[in-house]
């Protein structure tokens, strides 16, 4: 056990996919898995184990943020054994490219965050994700004909961001989407040595002032759930 997570060693299979939400988590063992059952609560960060088709698999909240995530995700990785980590979130747009729904694979995550750098001598490291993880996962949204982007993510510290001109760089760098924990993920994958990938579905569009309605958030949480477990099936 750790000061976070109070599993018992084994609890976990050795993909966990990783909402921003602890309910989410519950929603998705609850409706997507088989026999799953609670392995932690601490902090009422609710983890789950149980199965996909007859293989082992568990679904964890992360909490919001590169700190929150970052606690979690070392802890599965270097404590219960923990290979591969799919954040499963959601994201806002900036690009009119870019639409509501839409599904975005983070191949990398931009930051404002400094923990990359914390880690890294104070230079830059090219926060990517696991090519596997990120092929399976492109090839999945292909297999089921969703509208999806593959590129780059910005992973904020703000999730209210009062200045306007980071949209426009962002824009003009082709930013796919704005989230709050993939450059954490990334960065605990790679120091840890496990495999990491984050998809998001599009729930606002930042320039657009749209945002999902109820019903549409849950029907692209369902797709994306779907996306993921068929990404991930084989390793699992
Ligand atoms: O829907 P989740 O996975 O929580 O992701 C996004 O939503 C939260 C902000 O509302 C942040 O955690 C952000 O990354
Ligand atoms: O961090 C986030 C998540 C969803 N939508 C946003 O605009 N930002």
């Amino acid at each position: 056990m750790t000061p976070h997570i109070n599993a018992e060693n084994g609890a976990f299979a050795k993909t966990v996919l990783m909402p921003g939400d602890p309910l989410r988590a519950k929603y998705i063992a609850d409706n997507f898995l088989e026999n799953a059952v609670l392995v932690t609560d601490v902090r009422n960060m609710l983890g789950y184990t149980g199965e996909y088709n007859g293989k082992k698999i568990s679904v964890m909240g992360s909490g919001m943020g590169v700190p929150s995530i970052s606690i979690y995700a070392k802890e599965l990785i270097t404590e219960y054994g923990v290979e591969n980590i799919v954040r499963i979130g959601s994201c806002g747009a900036i690009s009119d490219k870019i639409k509501l729904m839409d599904v975005v694979i983070a191949m990398g995550a931009s930051t404002d965050s400094g923990v990359n750098r914390t880690r890294f001598a104070n230079t830059d490291f090219a926060m990517i994700a696991d090519f596997n993880l990120l092929k399976r996962a492109a090839d999945s949204a292909e297999k089921l004909g969703a509208s999806y982007h593959v590129g780059n993510l910005y992973t904020s510290d703000l999730f209210y961001c009062a200045d306007e001109k980071r949209y426009d760089l962002m824009e003009k760098y082709g930013i796919l989407g704005v989230e709050m924990e993939a450059a954490g993920l990334y960065g605990v994958a790679t120091e840890f040595g496990a495999n990491a990938l984050a998809m998001m579905t599009v729930t606002d569009h930042i320039r657009q002032g749209l945002h999902l309605t109820a019903e549409e958030r849950q029907q692209t949480l369902n797709d994306m759930i779907k996306l993921t477990l068929d990404a991930v099936e084989e390793l699992l």
